[in-house]
């Protein structure tokens, strides 16, 4: 459900697996919720990227799940143990970030998408709300009229529109993992090391 990994010797390298859009099901959160205390734990790692495979970084909810009682940890905890950690945590969007994919971006520290990627808040067209944070993550990073115009119509927007309104910090046309791993070693002074 998630893959772990150190890369570049001092970078834990958790890649979302669970297709075909790496929802965040039940398995997904525990495994990520662990991988993620693992990494936070281990005094050789100094950073975090979370990726998903197969080109797509996250799909959101399980629709799979949708009928069941709620299993499993709850989104927003593990969100704020990301949030909170004291290593940087970069999210490396490709494909598309939606719903609880969205919110789990927007609690990394830092956003590195592919150009070609889309991120979105769809709640709306499935008659809920963003639960797990983004209403509030949201307008800190874009300010209100641009995150309500996300929240109330569930567009999705292109990594280039995101750049401009300040939700990512780096569109990249190469590999995205790549490249959010040089991100995250900068990010600890660490690049090139
Ligand atoms: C947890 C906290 C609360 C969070 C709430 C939310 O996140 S609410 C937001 C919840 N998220 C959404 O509302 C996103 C809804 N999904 C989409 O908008 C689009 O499917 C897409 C843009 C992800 C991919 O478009 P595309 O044209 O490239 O492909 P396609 O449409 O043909 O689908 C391909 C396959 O993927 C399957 N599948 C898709 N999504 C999910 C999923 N979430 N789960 C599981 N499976 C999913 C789909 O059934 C199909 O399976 P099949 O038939 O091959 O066995």
């Amino acid at each position: 459900m998630t893959r772990y990994e150190i890369v570049k010797r001092s970078v834990a390298l958790i890649t979302l697996t669970n297709p075909p859009v790496n929802a965040l099901s039940s398995a997904v959160r525990l495994a990520l919720s662990k991988n993620v205390e693992r990494a936070m734990g281990d005094p050789e790692v100094t950073a975090v990227v979370i990726c998903g495979e197969n080109g797509t970084f996250c799909g959101g909810a399980d629709i799979r799940e949708f009928s069941e009682p709620l299993q499993g940890p709850p989104l927003l905890p593990l969100l704020d143990a990301v949030e909170a950690g004291e290593k940087p945590v970069v999210a490396a969007i490709e494909g598309v970030a939606l719903g609880g994919g969205f919110e789990l971006a927007l609690f990394c520290h830092y956003r590195v998408a592919h150009y070609k990627s889309r991120l979105g808040l769809p709640e709306v067209t499935l008659g809920i709300l963003p639960a797990a944070g983004a209403t509030q993550r949201l307008p800190r990073l874009i300010g209100i009229p641009a995150s309500l115009q996300m929240i109330t119509t569930g567009q999705h927007i292109l990594a280039q529109e995101a750049l401009k309104l300040g939700i990512l910090d780096q569109v990249t046309q190469k590999n995205v993992c790549e490249v959010a791993v040089e991100f995250a070693l900068g990010a600890v002074g660490m690049s090139g090391a």
